[in-house]
């Protein structure tokens, strides 16, 4: 490798930015990162958190230094700062990425964009959360996660080596792909999937006024396999109208994959419902279980509790005391006398076990994953 990367200017400091960002830092505490986020409040928290080392005074602020651009803007924004970015001074052989959940679009603009000494290449970090925002930005977010590069034919294999290496403490797994093939798999695993919980919600919603009683049912199973459902409106939006022509094919298939199951019903066809069913739970239970997809998965926790009042906060105090964020907490079940299960939800399994580690330092609360 020439030389190594330096000066790092990061545009967009929520959630993934400001993940990137910490896990850069964490691996190279040299590594000098100029921040700058539209929402002042943003990039302000960004510098007190430390998360970046200066924060810019405008978009493109002495962009001409930086080594490395990392654009961490939602899709359709990141399209506009690439158009941007094409016809101004940059140092030479500086390596440009992305974070964008989508890539077809923006490898192309970017194709359109830059050329020569410049270098795109596109990123997707398979990690998040239904959270935003750079006070969310976690350094090991994306342990274990996929993290898809999708480099032209014409990007050197030096630059893809130096923006591999300076993302190692993200620790995720790369695994490089198409622009093409990268919106199909992602559009069938993660931007299907949402339009898919997003309007499980809406049928429930318009049941609601038959059967109020629908909303207290819909806390459990229901609430869990929507969660996805909110998500940022905003992105999904984005997401979907990068996407268009790889979706239209997936509702295509899907309306002929409901229409097989509805004949099924309309059938009483039990033998067919009992395979579909069978075979989809054959397919599901061979998923890898470690390793983390593009959907946040479930992180939980569950503590046998005593019923008694003041439980809850002297969990959460734990946690506290040792900087643990929970991202949801329920109790499952109470009954007078004996022990009620406490749910904690988290953002990772790396806190997950974290904090299963404290509540059994602390408490002889008994703990258990599933
Ligand atoms: N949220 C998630 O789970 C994942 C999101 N992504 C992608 O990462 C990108 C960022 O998403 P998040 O970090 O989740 O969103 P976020 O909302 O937490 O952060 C985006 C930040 O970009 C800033 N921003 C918007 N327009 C800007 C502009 N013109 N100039 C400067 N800053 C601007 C916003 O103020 C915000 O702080 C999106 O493209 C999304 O598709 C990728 C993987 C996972
Ligand atoms: O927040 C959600 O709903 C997720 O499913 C996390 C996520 C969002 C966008 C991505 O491109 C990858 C992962």
């Amino acid at each position: 490798m020439d030389q190594p990367i330096k000066r790092i200017h990061l545009i967009g400091l929520g959630l993934i930015g400001g993940s990137i960002a910490l896990s850069v830092k964490k691996e190279f505490p040299d590594a000098w990162i100029t921040g700058y986020d539209i929402n002042q409040s943003q990039l302000e928290i960004a510098k007190t958190l430390t998360v970046i080392d200066e924060a810019a005074g405008s978009q493109f602020e002495n962009i001409e230094t930086a080594d490395l651009i990392i654009l961490a803007a939602p899709v359709e924004q990141t399209l506009s700062m690439i158009e941007t970015l094409s016809g101004m001074k940059l140092k030479k052989d500086v390596i440009i990425t992305d974070v964008g959940s989508t890539k077809q679009k923006i490898t192309a603009c970017a194709a359109t964009a830059f050329k020569g000494d410049v270098h795109f290449i596109g990123g997707h970090p398979m990690a998040g959360s239904h959270k935003s925002g750079v006070t969310a930005a976690r350094a090991h977010l994306f342990e274990n996660a996929f993290y898809i590069l999708t480099p032209a034919k014409t990007t050197s294999e030096d630059s893809l080596n130096k923006l591999k290496n300076i993302l190692k403490g993200t620790n995720a797994h790369f695994i490089e792909m198409t622009p093409e093939v990268h919106d199909e798999v992602t559009g069938v695993i993660s931007h299907f999937p949402h339009i898919v919980a997003a309007s499980l919600v809406h049928q429930a919603g318009r049941f609601e006024d038959t059967h109020p009683v629908i909303k207290r049912l819909a806390a459990g199973g229901f609430r869990d396999i929507t969660r996805i459902a909110s998500s940022s409106p905003a992105m999904w939006r984005d997401i979907l109208l990068h996407n268009k022509e790889k979706l239209l094919t997936l509702f295509a298939d899907w309306e002929r994959e409901m229409s097989r199951v509805k004949d099924m019903v309309e059938d009483l066809d039990s033998l067919a419902l009992f395979s579909y069913f069978k075979d989809a739970k054959d397919y599901r239970d061979g998923l890898p279980e470690r390793e983390k997809g593009a959907i946040p998965s479930f992180y939980d926790l569950y503590v046998d509790v005593p019923d008694y009042p003041g439980v809850i906060s002297e969990i959460t105090g734990y946690l506290a005391m040792e900087e643990i964020s929970i991202t949801n907490i329920r109790i499952i079940e109470t009954r007078e006398e004996i022990y009620g299960v406490l749910r904690l939800s988290f953002q990772t399994d790396i806190d997950r076990e974290r904090a299963q580690k404290c509540i059994e330092k602390y408490t002889d609360y008994k703990t258990f994953f599933s």
